[in-house]
This record gives structure tokens, sequence and C-alpha cells, in this order.
């Protein structure tokens, strides 16, 4: 929900001009309808029983969380500590599903005494641990396997999951076989099965692929007498982060998994990106512009510790200035402050040159953004900003140099 009105951008109905100044930069902007209009996109394309696990690890600011969980979403976590985050949010656990190669005993504890909906196993130590942990705490752990279905989706290597060789969950061969220890274990429910294949996959066609392999494996595991109530499909809709690029709705990706399973089967879909990426910007302000070796710069006070994403993957953001300007646009670098030569937000954009003191927006970092964020360079963490109509309310405040020394026991 981002416009120009005259010559201002404006996320909904607040001028970042106004947010810079009100809150600082660099600050995470926010849109609260943006956020629902992405959610209900899911909700309303799920038309079988099921549940909208949204995948919190993009973005776990508790004002993001508990408008999410107001709406009715589920979560798909990935440690106790987003557990925690998602439990103080108000998530249902009944909804609340938990993925990972590195479940610790204590994690396993704390989500078997929460009674969250299921455990996302990936590997059979893991199951063997959560099975003696049940037991010592007098309760059965609900259960699916998270199965490496060995499809290779095109996207970024970095985050392709359920290709053959990764380390995520169970090797497609061996499923049925973890499913059939499975049963033999006392204090285990087996209640689904899961595959998440990666992110920012634009296409339907690797989903659909998994989805069929999947079956395959829940025909086989049936067939020994085991059954599967959820069907996880795990997250990993794109979105268009550069013009042009079409990603696959979430009614499409459903309309095409559907129908290749049986029809009393309960869905499961673990969304991250697609629900708050476009929902989130980075505001960044302009300290110094500077030309160097016939190359021109914009040098921001937003840094790679702030979004990794450029730096990490090479990922595109869209960068605009927040202010039309008729200034004329030259091939310019956008980096932050950081000492690293990776520390970039955006190379060879054609960019007017902005006033010193302007802001540009990088478009669409809502999620993985604040949520990989770091004090690298002892730089404190960003503030947060959500907007809803013409009304913007701080989220998380900017933290201050003390808050560097918060833990550090010689710090007094
Ligand atoms: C198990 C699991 N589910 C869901 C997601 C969310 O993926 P995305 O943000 O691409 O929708 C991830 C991250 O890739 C994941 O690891
Ligand atoms: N952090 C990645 C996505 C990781 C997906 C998690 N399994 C990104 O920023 O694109």
């Amino acid at each position: 929900m981002l416009s120009f009105k005259g010559k201002d951008l404006y996320v909904e109905n607040v001028k970042l001009s106004d947010i810079a100044k009100k809150f600082g930069t660099s600050t995470y902007v926010y849109s609260k309808n943006q956020l629902i209009k992405n959610f209900q996109n899911y909700k309303n394309a799920l038309t079988k029983d099921g549940i909208i696990c949204f995948a919190c690890k993009t973005n776990s600011n508790a004002a993001i969380l508990k408008i999410l969980a107001k709406l009715g979403a589920g979560a798909d976590t990935t440690s106790g500590g987003e557990i925690y985050r998602c439990l103080k949010a108000g998530f249902n656990p009944s909804k609340i599903v938990y993925a990972g190669v590195g479940k610790t005993a204590e994690e396993i504890e704390y989500a078997l005494k929460n009674k969250i909906l299921m455990f996302n196993v990936e590997s059979l130590e893991e199951l063997d641990l959560i099975d003696k942990i049940a037991g010592k705490l007098k309760v059965k752990a609900k259960i699916a396997f998270r199965i490496n279905p060995h499809v290779d989706p095109d996207t970024h290597s970095y985050i392709t999951t359920g290709k053959k060789g990764t380390k995520f969950g169970i090797a497609y061969d061996d499923a049925v076989n973890a499913y059939v220890t499975a049963k033999k274990k006392k204090n285990i429910i087996i209640s689904g099965i899961h595959s998440h294949i990666g992110s920012q996959i634009l296409e339907t066609k690797s989903f659909a692929l998994a989805a069929k392999k999947i079956n395959k494996i829940v025909k086989d595991v049936e067939a020994n007498g085991i059954n599967i109530e959820y069907i996880d499909c795990g997250g990993g809709l794109g979105i268009e982060y550069v013009k042009g690029e079409k990603p696959a709705t979430p009614k499409q990706l459903m309309s095409e998994i559907f129908p290749l399973f049986d029809k009393d089967k309960k869905f499961i879909f673990e969304p991250g990106r697609s629900i708050t990426a476009s929902a989130g910007h980075l505001l960044a302000k302009v300290i110094y512009r500077k030309i160097s070796g016939g190359k021109s710069f914009l040098i921001t006070d937003a840094g790679m510790n702030d979004l990794i994403r450029p730096s990490f993957y090479d990922a595109y953001h869209e960068i605009i200035p927040i202010k039309r300007t008729s200034a004329k646009k030259v091939k310019t670098d956008v980096v932050g402050p950081i000492c690293e030569s990776s520390d970039f937000m955006g190379k060879d954009r054609m960019l007017p040159v902005v006033e010193q003191g302007g802001c540009l927006l990088i478009k669409d970092a809502g999620a993985y953004g604040a949520a990989m964020s770091s004090q690298y360079n002892s730089r404190p963490l960003l503030a947060e900003v959500l907007v809803d109509g013409n009304k913007a309310t701080l989220i998380k405040r900017r933290a201050a140099y003390e808050d560097l020394l918060l833990n550090e026991t010689s710090s007094k």
C-alpha cells in the first residue's frame, strides 16, 4: 500500500517523510492493511479443512504476530524462542507446528509442555528424543515427518530445502520406514506428513511435483495401517521483488495441490515471505554522496546489519526516493556504513541524485529483514513502525547504546 500523492511517497495514508521526522532513520515501516490482505489471500484460498501457519521466522515482531493471531492464523515455528513469541502473541498452541533439524531437549520439552499441534520431525534420533521426553512428561507427542522430496525448484541455492543432499528432513527413500519405526514408539502419535522445498519460488510446478511424491508416501504409509491426518505443504511462494516477476497466487497453488490427495485430508500451509515481505519496507537516509573511481555512491544510514539479503543472497530490492524529483538519474550504488565491501542495498541502480539528508525506501523488506538483522559494527537495532490508515505507531523502539552492553557481565 505504497503510493505517491503529489511529490510524496506514502505508506497507506502516512507520508514517509513524516515517519522519518517523527521516528528517525533508518526505520522498518509496515503496512497493517497490506499484511492483512496478504494473509486473507491465503485464508480465502483455503477451501479445504486446514490451517494457515504463518512462518514467523520472516518477521516475529509482537505487533505483527498479534495481528495474524487475531485473524486466526496458526504458526510455523523453528525454535523454542519462536514458540515463546507466538504464545505471547496469542496464537492457539493447537495451531503451532514446529520444524527444524536441530531441536534441543529443552526446546522439545517446552513445546510438549505447551501442547503444540505437531512436531515436524527431521531425523530418527530426534524422534527418539521426542518419544523419551514425552514419556518423562507422561504426555503423547504428535508428529509428522518432514520428508525431503528430492525436488529442485528454481530459486537461490541457499534457500533450496527439498533437494537431495540438503540437511533438511528425512530422505525420500527412507520415509516409509521412518513411519513404521514411529508407529512402534509408545509416546508418539502420528498426525501428518510435511515437506518444505524452499523459498522465493515463483511457479507451482515444483510444489505439485513434491506433492505428488508426498502422496505416494502417504499411500504407502497408509498401506501399513498408519493414518495421515494432516498434509503440511510448507511455505515458499515467492513475491515480485523485480518488476515483471509473476509469482503464483495462493489460490493457484492450492488448486494444483488439493486434487492430488484423498478428500478426507486436512492441509497446512506455512507461508512466510508472501505474507510479510510486501507489507514492510526499510526507510533509510542518505548521509553522504560521493563519486569514487568513476562510480556514484549514495551512502545510507541503513547497512547490511539491518538488511542482509542483498549481501547474503545478492537479492534485489527495489529502491525509490520518497520524494519525487526532476533531478537527473545516474547509475548509483546504494551502500551502507559497515566495514565490508558486501555492504550494499543495491548496485548500478538508475537513481536521481537525492539531496543529502533525503530518504530512500528499500522496498519489500518485511520478510527476513528485521528478523535477520544484527548489531554488527555495534549498531543498535532499528526502530519499527506500523501504519494503519493515517496512524503510525512505534512497535519496536530504536535500541540505544546501552542496549549493546545489556547482556555483557563486565559492562558495569
Ligand atoms: C519449514 C519452513 N516452513 C515455511 C517457511 C517459509 O517459507 P517462505 O517464507 O518462503 O514462505 C520456511 C522458510 O523457508 C521453512 O523453513
Ligand atoms: N532468509 C531467506 C529465506 C530463508 C528461508 C528459510 N527456510 C531470505 O531472506 O530469502
